[in-house]
Parts: structure tokens; C-alpha cells; sequence
């Protein structure tokens, strides 16, 4: 099979050809420069009418005509962007006589390091412009299991350099400045797997005007925001249980972000594939790749219903190429030593003991910051939590400096196995009752809830909650809502019932918590992520 993909949804105006049989993808891109600022909406839209015609002529012209079908990036990003490539996807289509194919560009970003790496389910890290997330394959979608919540990790360092006065993109020139950069202190915000760059950013323009040394800041922004990215894959991996990893994204460009996401699989003894640069980057091939997929599969749209959209979510597509049975999630069995995403963890008769061992990915001070903070916090908030009334496991010992925590051993299973209405209800329960105190914990995932009695020395059957590392105090709802969060997408890369299951977690929650957080948990879903 032989097909045309055009790719169009900001700055690359990019037609391609993707030959099955020869296995080769021909590219050719044209690419929109703004003259100062950022991409201008307008301004992209009159370079997609100018330049999309030229490219696909192009690209036709190595096709020699012989084509099987045309694909096209549906969404998400700029409307004028998508409405310029689809109409010119749907005359093409038309003309041709071929079958079109409508494409999830963010989707796309994350098949072709799939198809190219040859792995059976990888997590995939998207890291672009407009959007950062985490997904994995589960039940006929790639649910995300983690994403930013405010802008793209790309729009983000572009934010930075404009300021600093540098064109667009600014991501390949803070890669040029922090080679000669030494390291700073910037905020760091993970929460489960989701995450946010906005405190980063001011804080990183904040010290740039303040003095700090420009190559200090790109190099410490890098530092901080990859760390992020990493850390936040590496709970996937731990989550799911997969041992694959796969990126996507332009910003996959960086080549200290590929050295981290290698790094952090290399000490977990997992597999890392990122695609080489011109399919990493916007580009109309991984369209074409992914077209022809859909095509083979029978994914074709009609004209009629080939309209574009500018906040198409990987997860809305119904993934037609993919059998049903496949999935992110493979359970290994827990032996004596668990390998946790942030810390290995002994378990004895009675006692566990969590070491958070240095990351080599990370910088040393960094890590060396997040390993002594989150242990004193962990000790804290796990006996602030039994205070209120939540079970949690016995603190025995703390030990900051080495990061090693000693706590009684609690529950037989973790609850991602042990799936009930019940748990989850339990757990509704227990974010609220910190919430009332006043902290959250973090981390709310189906991996860090203990269920069921202990052999040995019985202990109670009850649902424990554990694992309090990125909880902190605070009194806003957003916090809390952010709690629910997490639980509800780790609910979503764990379960087949995720729907149902959190039907009764936010109601428990309803009863036992405050309803400010649920009305706060819509608006954190429903933001609009193409920022
Ligand atoms: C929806 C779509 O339009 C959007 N596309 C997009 O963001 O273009 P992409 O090619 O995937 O990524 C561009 C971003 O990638 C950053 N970038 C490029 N080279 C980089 C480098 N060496 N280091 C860091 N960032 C880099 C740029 O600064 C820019 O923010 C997306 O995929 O989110
Ligand atoms: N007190 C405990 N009693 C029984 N099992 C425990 C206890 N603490 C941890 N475990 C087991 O070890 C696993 C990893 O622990 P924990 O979540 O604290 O580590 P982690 O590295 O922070 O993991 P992650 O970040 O991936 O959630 C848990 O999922 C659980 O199976
Ligand atoms: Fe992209």
C-alpha cells in the first residue's frame, strides 16, 4: 500500500508518502517562521494555503502518481491550520479516486515510535509543543495516564525564550545555551503523573531578570522539565508494569531529554526507542505511517463527516488497528523487593523498608532535594493521615539524608489487582478525610492503596493508603480536585470498569467529602489543553 499523508496542524506544512512494500517514507516539509513572537494563528494558516499545494506536488511527484489513499491530521491544533489541510486532503482524495483517512496527530506522534521500535505495549511519552502526556494502550484506546496541566512543554521553554528576547522555537536554542550552564534551584511539579510548567516558567523568567545567568536558567529549565517528563514516565511504567517505553513529540529533538528517558530505562531495565528527528518533529510521514494502518483496517471517513477538530484528544480515538486484547498493563508478581517508580522497597514479615535511591537521570542536586523532601514528607503526612482516621502503615523509622523509610507492612495486595466497588469507595472516603485536614496525598494511584488481611500476624482488612511522597499541606480545592484526579485516570490504565468505578468513587467522595471539589474536578477535566 502506497499513502499520501499531510500533515498541517501549526507550523509544518508537510506532505509525505509512505511506501509499504519498499518500507521507505519520503518527506518533504515546508515550515512557517514567524517573524517575531510565537506562531501567529493567521499568519500559519496563510503559510498552510501557500505552502500545502507545493509540498503535496511534491511529494505526489515521488509517488509517480500511485496512490492507494489519502490521510490527513484531523486535530488537535490551530482550526485555520486543519480546515486549509483538510480541505485540501478531501479534493485530493476526491480526485484521486482513494479512500481518506482522518488522523490524531498526537496519536500519530506516539505509533511511530511504536511501529518502529517493533514493542508489543509500550508507555508512550508524548513531549511536543501544544501538548505533553503519557499514555498507554488499554481496551481499544490509548488512555492518558498522565498530562500537563496548564501548556505544552514546548509552548513552555518558547514562553521562556521569548522573553529572553529570542525567535521562535526557542527549544533547539536553550539546548545550544545550557551547555555552558550550571545549575540553579526552579520549582519542580509533579502530581501522580500529571504535572505543571506554569511555576517553572515564572520562575525561570523571574531569575533571568533578576541577573541569573541566561545559560544558568536554559540549563536548569532543561533539568527540572525533563526530570519532570521523566519521573512522570517512570510511574507509568511502574503503574502498568511495562517494561517499553517510547517517545514522541518535537521536543524529543533534545538530546539531554532522550539521554534522561534512556537513562531512567536503563537503571529499571526497561527498553527505550525515540524515533530519529524527522519523525519526532511535526512531520506528514508518521501521518501516512498511521494512515496506512487505519486504511488497512478499514478506518476510512466519508467527506460528510471529515470535518476537523481542533481539540481532538488521543484518547477520543476508537483504535481500530490495534486488537482489543493488547494492553499497557502486565502485572508481574510482587516478590521480596518491589521496584516502585521513585524507590525500591524490601518487604519483610512485618516491616517494609523504602530506599529512594539516586536517580542517575537526574541532576544531583535535584535529586538529592526530592529524595530528603519527599521522605520527611512521607513520614509526616502517612501518620498525619492515621491521626484522622485513615489506615496507613506504622512509620518505624526515618532516615532523610539516605532517603530510607521503615514502616510496618500493611494489606496483602495492592489495589490495582483487587479492584471492588467497595475499595474504591474506601478510597473516596480517605481523600476526604485529609482533604478536611488539610493535605492531600499526591499520588493517589491504584498502586499505592494497600487491600486485604495479612497472613503471618493477621492484621485487619481494611484499605490502606500509602505511598504519601508528593502530598503536601495546602487549603485549595484545586488541590484536592487534582487528588481525584489521579485516582481517576490511574483507574483508567488499570481497569475495564474504569467508568463504573468512578462512578462510585465520585460519589463516595460526594457523601463524605466537599462538593466545591467535584465541581473543581469538571473544570480541571474539562480545560481545554491546546494552549
Ligand atoms: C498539535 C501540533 O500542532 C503540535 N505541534 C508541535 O508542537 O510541533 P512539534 O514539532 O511536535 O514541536 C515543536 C516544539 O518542539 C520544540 N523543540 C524543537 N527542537 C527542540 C529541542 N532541541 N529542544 C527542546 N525543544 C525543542 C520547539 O521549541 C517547539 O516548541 C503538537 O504536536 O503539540
Ligand atoms: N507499608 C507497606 N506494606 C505493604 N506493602 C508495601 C508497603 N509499602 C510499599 N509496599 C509495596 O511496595 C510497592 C511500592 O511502594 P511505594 O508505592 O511506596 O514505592 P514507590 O517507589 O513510591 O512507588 P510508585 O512511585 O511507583 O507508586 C507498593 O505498591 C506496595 O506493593
Ligand atoms: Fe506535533
Amino acid at each position: 500500500m502506497r499513502v499520501l499523508g499531510i500533515e498541517g496542524t501549526a507550523w509544518a506544512a508537510s506532505a509525505a508518502v509512505y511506501d509499504e512494500d519498499a518500507d521507505s517514507v519520503f518527506i518533504e516539509t515546508d515550515a512557517y517562521q514567524p517573524d517575531s513572537g510565537g506562531i501567529h494563528p493567521r499568519e500559519a494558516a496563510e503559510h498552510m494555503s501557500d505552502a500545502v499545494p507545493e509540498v503535496v506536488e511534491t511529494a505526489l511527484a515521488e509517488a509517480d502518481g500511485d496512490i492507494d489513499a489519502v490521510s490527513f491530521s484531523r486535530g488537535p491544533g490551530l482550526g485555520p491550520c486543519l480546515r486549509t489541510v483538510g480541505t485540501a486532503a478531501r479534493a485530493l482524495a476526491q480526485t484521486l479516486d482513494v479512500p481518506l483517512v482522518g488522523v490524531n496527530h498526537m496519536v500519530a506522534h506516539l505509533e511511530i515510535g511504536r511501529q518502529q521500535s517493533g514493542f508489543d505495549s509500550p508507555v508512550c511519552l508524548n513531549a511536543s509543543g501544544a501538548n505533553a502526556h503519557v499514555l498507554g494502550y488499554r481496551n481499544g484506546r490509548y488512555r492518558v495516564l498522565g498530562e500537563t496541566m496548564d501548556t505544552g512543554v514546548g509552548n513552555a521553554i518558547d514562553k521562556f525564550t521569548r522573553h529572553v528576547g529570542w525567535s521562535h522555537p526557542g527549544g533547539p536554542k536553550v539546548e545550544e545555551a545550557a551547555k555552558d550552564g550550571e545549575y540553579v534551584e526552579l520549582p519542580y511539579v509533579v502530581k501522580g503523573m500529571d504535572f505543571s510548567f506554569s511555576g517553572i516558567m515564572s520562575a525561570a523568567k523571574d531569575a533571568y531578570d533578576d541577573g541569573t545567568p541566561v545559560e544558568d536558567v536554559c540549563y536548569s529549565l532543561q533539568e527540572n522539565v525533563f526530570a519532570m517528563l521523566t519521573e512522570v514516565a517512570e510511574r507509568a511504567l511502574s503503574l502498568t508494569g511495562s517494561d517499553e517505553l517510547v517517545l514522541g513529540g518535537g521536543v524529543g529533538q533534545n538530546a539531554r531529554l532522550r539521554e534522561m528517558l534512556g537513562e531512567m530505562c536503563d537503571q529499571r531495565g526497561a527498553s527505550f526507542h525515540a524515533p530519529e528527528p524527522r519523525f519526532l518533529r511535526d512531520n506528514a510521514g508518521m501521518i501516512a505511517v498511521l494512515g496506512a494502518e487505519m486504511a488497512r483496517a478499514g478506518d476510512t471517513i466519508s467527506v460528510e463527516e471529515s470535518a476537523v477538530d481542533p481539540d481532538f484528544r488521543p484518547d477520543q480515538v476508537d483504535v481500530t488497528w490495534r486488537s482489543d486484547e493488547e494492553s499497557v498493563a502486565v502485572w508481574r508478581e510482587n516478590g521480596a523487593e518491589v521496584k516502585g517508580a521513585e524507590a525500591t522497597v524490601e518487604i519483610g514479615d512485618e516491616r517494609v523498608t523504602k530506599r529512594r535511591l539516586p536517580k542517575r537521570y537526574r541532576h544531583p542536586e535535584l535529586d538529592a532535594r526530592l529524595r530528603r523532601d519527599r521522605t520527611v514528607l512521607e513520614a509526616r503526612l502517612t501518620s498525619e493521615a492515621r491521626r484522622h482516621g485513615v489506615p496507613t502503615p506504622v512509620v518505624y523509622d526515618v532516615d532523610p539524608r539516605e532517603g530510607v523509610l521503615v514502616f510496618e507492612c500493611v494489606g496483602e495486595a495492592d489495589l490495582r489487582e483487587n479492584l471492588t466497588p467497595d475499595r474504591v469507595r474506601d478510597v473516596a472516603q480517605h481523600l476526604a478525610a485529609i482533604h478536611a485536614a488539610g493535605f492531600v496525598h499526591g499520588d493517589p494511584t491504584t498502586r499505592n492503596v494497600r487491600v486485604g488481611r495479612r497472613d503471618g500476624p493477621p492484621g485487619p482488612d481494611r484499605t490502606y493508603l500509602i505511598d504519601f511522597g508528593l502530598g503536601y499541606y495546602t487549603d485549595d480545592a484545586e488541590d484536592y480536585a487534582m487528588d481525584l484526579h489521579v485516582f481517576a485516570q490511574s483507574l483508567a490504565g488499570t481497569s475495564d470498569d474504569a467508568e463504573e468505578l468512578r462512578r462510585e468513587f465520585e460519589a463516595a467522595y460526594a457523601e463524605a467529602g466537599d462538593d466545591t471539589v467535584l465541581t473543581r474536578l469538571r473544570a480541571v477535566e474539562g480545560r481545554g489543553r491546546y494552549q
